[in-house]
């Protein structure tokens, strides 16, 4: 079953039409990677998934549940990290974990049990706490992931989740991410313009200009195209130097 399908989906800002006909689907346990320039449309994308913007063209459907229809189902099912962050920094690790596990109705010792085994996973459990403040920019990022995982999402939206990090920041975050898919099953859809964050046996999603204009297997996109690299495809996909 696909975690996540997305049909025929179109926005528009006033008379900006931003989305057009964006479809793809991401499988149960895959890492798919939404490669777009800045401005392509990936976060407008995201902001449609994750219903903060109300999709009035196409559908868009998280394991079988329509967003539109059923918000609640399928947010359920989803976790999210938004490009900007968004901890409570007076808060500590581990009270941000709780807070959002409250927020979906977690009992008060499952939240506590939960926020422990999500902060270990990804190696920030000796800081659970430590304010929010306390923490650098790639701890910070490890500690939203451990949120949204809190409820047990089978569907996890990173928008461009390495944005300030170093490149050892960068790579372990990826490591993160590909355990994930690889050990819980976790499907990931991840938003970036970093070309050298696509692994060969993720699949990728190219947007450009609010059109999707390649989707597929990482090892396939460079074969297909007759070029040597990915960072060769996506120049000859979005026309850029
Ligand atoms: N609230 C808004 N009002 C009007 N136009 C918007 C709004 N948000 C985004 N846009 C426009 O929609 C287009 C897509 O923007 P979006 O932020 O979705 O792209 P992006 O791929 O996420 O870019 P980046 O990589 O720079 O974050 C851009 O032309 C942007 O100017």
């Amino acid at each position: 079953m696909n975690a996540l399908s997305v049909e025929d989906l179109g926005h528009s800002f006033g008379s900006r039409r931003v989305l057009q006909g964006v479809s793809f689907a991401v499988a149960e346990g895959r890492m798919c990677i939404l490669l777009g320039r800045n401005g392509a449309g990936k976060t407008t994308l995201f902001s449609l998934i994750t219903g903060l913007y109300h999709a009035r063209v196409g559908s868009v459907q998280v394991f079988g549940q329509a967003m539109n229809a059923n918000p609640s189902a399928a947010l359920a099912q989803m976790g999210v990290v938004f490009q900007l962050p968004t901890l409570d920094l007076d808060l500590t690790a581990g009270e941000n974990l709780r807070y959002h596990a409250a927020l979906h109705g977690l009992p008060t010792e499952l939240s506590k049990e939960r926020s422990r085994e999500e902060l270990s996973r990804l190696e920030v459990l000796d800081r659970i706490d430590d304010p929010a403040r306390a923490l650098s920019g790639g701890q910070r990022r490890r500690v939203e992931i451990a949120r949204a995982l809190m409820h047990g999402p089978r569907l996890l939206l990173l928008d461009e989740p390495t944005t300030g990090l170093d490149v050892p920041g960068r790579r372990a975050l990826e490591q993160h991410m590909r355990k994930l898919c690889r050990e819980r099953r976790i499907a990931v859809l991840w938003a970036t313009h970093f070309l050298e964050e696509v692994a060969a046996d993720d699949d990728v999603v190219v947007l450009d200009q609010g059109r999707v204009c390649w989707a597929g297997g990482a090892d396939r996109i460079a074969p297909e195209l007759n070029v040597e690299t990915i960072a060769g495809a996506f120049a000859v996909l979005t026309g850029s130097p």
